[in-house]
């Protein structure tokens, strides 16, 4: 099954969805969790690009704390409910999606397996759910859409210091069919990846930053320094090309360039998400970009829920970070979110067996997040209310009053 083209009405169609075998892999045990699966990707990956993929910024506290906030959140579960029959469907965005989950945009997925981007553009559509285009994709825009036709697709945007190759790349994805630009918020600068420093990052060689290819050649490789050239490639190439100067203005810049909806990716406080609603966004992404960007700040699962208050239900809230578990799923829709995205979790099942790692991870965490929800008592994804969890353990006064008083 690696490989299959997906037609169009089956990716139209992205209620449905296929099972798929794990992948037999020589040596190892069958992954069971997202977990497995990166400890097999890092065995598989050179050291460079695992790093690049793994690490967070500084001391990566946050990315520590992305998945122990969820961790620290408890279930009230609700019992003696028919759960026979589940609709674990959401609507994403207008989208109508297997469950509420989104592959995030991560860049230079050639590095993780040689059909990166395509691979996962296949194993979105046949999985029922919608895939986030990193502009700094390793395959073109346009090849991604013909690999998996019509299937719903995000792209993810950075803002140029030139704003004309900006429109070329927002203009592209906008005939393509994309259905939503995810604006990042987050990254006027990299954060500082020492796995990266530590490695000399730099795509490697045989790859290229496909999107530029078209529009300027010159971009396609930038000012990455080569492999044994000090510090990070990517930082230096980020500083020379992206827009440090975004600001909120620029989103009506945007929307005067684009009918497509703006999600605005990459915000942590209800501040920013006035002004995101302010601006005209139609969506916002809770995101510290999975650790990578400023270590130290705030959990996302510990920031949605301000920002969920901000927004009173005008626009719907998605977030991203730490999200490994289909329990973690139901948690952050319990605090407000229409969906959770994951990062990392495809990335490692695309190292380890391509489009068919791609696809067991999500159904993996499907099947998670269907049984969680039916040990919450939850039929449908709107059965899933605030009131499922509490944060850290269940431990009312009156009950350790009692417990002392026997002591
Ligand atoms: C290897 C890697 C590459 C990423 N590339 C991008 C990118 O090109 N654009 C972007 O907005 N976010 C990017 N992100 C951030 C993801 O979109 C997402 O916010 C994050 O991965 C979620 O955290 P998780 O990895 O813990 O699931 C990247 C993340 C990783 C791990
Ligand atoms: C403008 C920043 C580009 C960062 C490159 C891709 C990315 O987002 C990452 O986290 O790595």
């Amino acid at each position: 099954m690696v490989g299959t083209m997906v037609s169009q009405a089956e990716a139209r169609s992205l209620t449905t969805y296929r099972t798929v075998d794990p992948p037999t892999l020589v040596g190892s045990a069958v992954p069971v969790n997202v977990y497995e699966y990166h400890a097999l990707a890092k065995a598989k990956l050179p050291a460079m690009v695992y790093g690049y993929y793994a690490s967070g910024a500084d001391d990566m506290q946050t990315l520590k704390d992305n998945e122990e906030g969820f961790k620290r959140l408890r279930f009230r579960p609700r019992v003696l409910i028919d759960v026979t029959k589940q609709d674990l469907t959401a609507v994403i965005m207008g989208t109508a999606t297997s469950f509420p989950m989104v592959l995030a945009p991560t860049a230079m997925q050639r590095m993780a397996h040689p059909e990166g981007e395509l691979a996962t553009a296949r194993a979105a559509a046949a999985q029922g759910v919608i895939m986030g285009l990193s502009s700094w994709s390793t395959t073109a825009l346009e090849d991604v859409e013909a690999e998996a036709p019509g299937s719903p697709k995000w792209f993810q945007l950075y803002v140029y210091k030139d704003r004309a190759i900006t429109l070329e790349l927002v203009r592209r994805a906008e005939r393509q069919g994309f259905l939503a630009i995810a604006l990042t918020v987050d990254t006027p600068r990299l954060g500082r990846r020492e796995a990266d420093i530590r490695n000399s990052f730099s795509l490697p060689p045989h790859l290229t930053m496909a999107n530029f290819a078209a529009i300027d050649p010159s971009r396609e490789q930038g000012k990455m320094t080569g492999p044994g050239a000090k510090g990070s490639g990517l930082a230096s190439y980020v500083a020379s090309l992206i827009d440090q100067s975004l600001s909120w203005k620029d989103i009506q810049w945007l929307k005067e360039n684009s009918k497509m909806p703006i999600l605005a990716k990459g915000i942590e406080t209800a501040e920013d998400a006035v002004l995101a609603m302010e601006a005209g966004c139609a969506g916002i992404i809770v995101s510290n970009h999975g650790a990578r960007q400023l270590d130290g700040v705030v959990s996302t699962i510990d920031a949605l829920e301000e920002v969920v208050q901000a927004v009173r239900g005008r626009i719907p809230v998605f977030v991203d970070s730490g999200v490994r578990r289909g329990t973690d799923i139901v948690k952050a829709l319990a605090l407000g979110a229409s969906g959770a995205c994951i990062g990392r979790p495809y990335v490692w099942g695309l190292a380890v067996a391509g489009q068919q790692g791609v696809e067991h991870v999500i159904q993996m965490l499907r099947n998670e997040f269907a049984l969680a929800m039916a040990l919450c008592g939850c039929v449908k994804v709107s059965d899933i209310k605030r009131d499922m969890v509490i944060r850290d353990v269940y431990a009312p006064y009156d009950v350790q009053a009692q417990l002392k008083s026997k002591m």
